[in-house]
């Protein structure tokens, strides 16, 4: 009855054929209570956030929520009209661009086309797997290749809290690494973080919206040096500053150009 059920569940939940599949093969009593609750987990989160991946597109995290506060929304609009062409310029591409960002789909993601379809159905990104919408990371990235450098709106929710009332430093770091990775990526394909050095100047409130703007300081063949910082949105306090070393990963590191 048990297996008739997880048969059940593997036909209709994509998110488990491989768990599935041990157990039936393996007749693994041991895992089936996990199965099930991974099961039940698996259908609730589906219902609270979207038809994905039953629909043809991936949730984009990076549109605005319920959970933004006034003021991310408001520098959100102000970057994301940066993004639109006026019908006069359509010859024309703007500069900035806004990224989405899923917490899976790798292939979306720059990089991700030369990973395998195994790993790019099978990849998480951590700060995508709140359910709660502005529990956590709520960030938004824009890009503006020509200048090579990028800004990032970053709402901290409740769960970052660190000292009390402050963000933690390591979820700073995480959206350090984060944005910068995002840009090296973007500039030259699949990367690694290979250091991270970080001054915290100021602490971030909880509950804050602050902005992250990266750049591209240079390339010395494999390793890709960005530099970062944080700082209010009026950009009159600065909470972090930091570098970043990242290596080119992979055989065709070598291929791409910066243009
Ligand atoms: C969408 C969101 C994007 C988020 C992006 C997040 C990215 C991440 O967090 S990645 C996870 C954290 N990082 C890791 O786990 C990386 C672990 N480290 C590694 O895998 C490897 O050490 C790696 C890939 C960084 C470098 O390995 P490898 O390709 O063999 O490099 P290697 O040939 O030794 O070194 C290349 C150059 O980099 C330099 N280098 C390597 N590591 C470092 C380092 N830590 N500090 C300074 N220089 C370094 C070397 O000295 C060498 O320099 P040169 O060419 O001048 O001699």
């Amino acid at each position: 009855m048990i297996l008739r059920c997880l048969h059940a569940v593997r036909r209709f939940i994509p998110h488990c054929p491989a768990l599935c599949r041990d157990a039936v093969s393996k007749r693994s009593l041991v895992k089936i209570p996990e199965l099930l609750y991974s099961a039940r987990a698996s259908a609730r989160g589906l219902s609270k956030m979207s038809l994905w991946p039953f629909s043809v597109s991936p949730w984009d995290f990076s549109q605005p929520n319920a959970s933004w506060n006034a003021e991310m929304q408001e520098v959100y609009d102000r970057y994301n009209a940066l993004c639109e062409v006026k019908a006069e310029e359509t010859e024309k591409k703007p500069p900035w661009r806004k990224l989405p960002s899923y917490n899976r789909s790798l292939k979306y993601v720059t990089g991700g086309v030369y990973l395998s379809k195994i790993i790019q159905s099978k990849a998480r990104l951590f700060t995508r797997n709140l359910k709660e919408h502005g529990a956590a990371f709520e960030y938004v990235v824009f890009m503006n290749k020509q200048e090579k450098r990028c800004v990032c709106l970053f709402q901290a929710g409740h769960l970052l809290e660190g000292p009390p009332g402050y963000v933690h430093g390591g979820a700073i770091a995480t959206m350090i690494d984060t944005v910068t990775g995002t840009l090296a990526g973007y500039l030259v394909g699949p990367v690694m973080t290979a250091n991270l050095n970080i001054n915290y100047r100021s602490p971030v409130p909880l509950g804050s919206v602050v902005v992250l703007h990266g750049a591209l300081d240079r390339i010395e063949g494999k390793k890709v040096f960005v530099t970062c910082r944080m700082t209010s949105t009026d950009e009159s306090k600065l909470h972090t500053e930091a570098t970043a070393l990242f290596i080119t990963v992979g055989p065709q590191w070598n291929s791409f150009e910066v243009s």
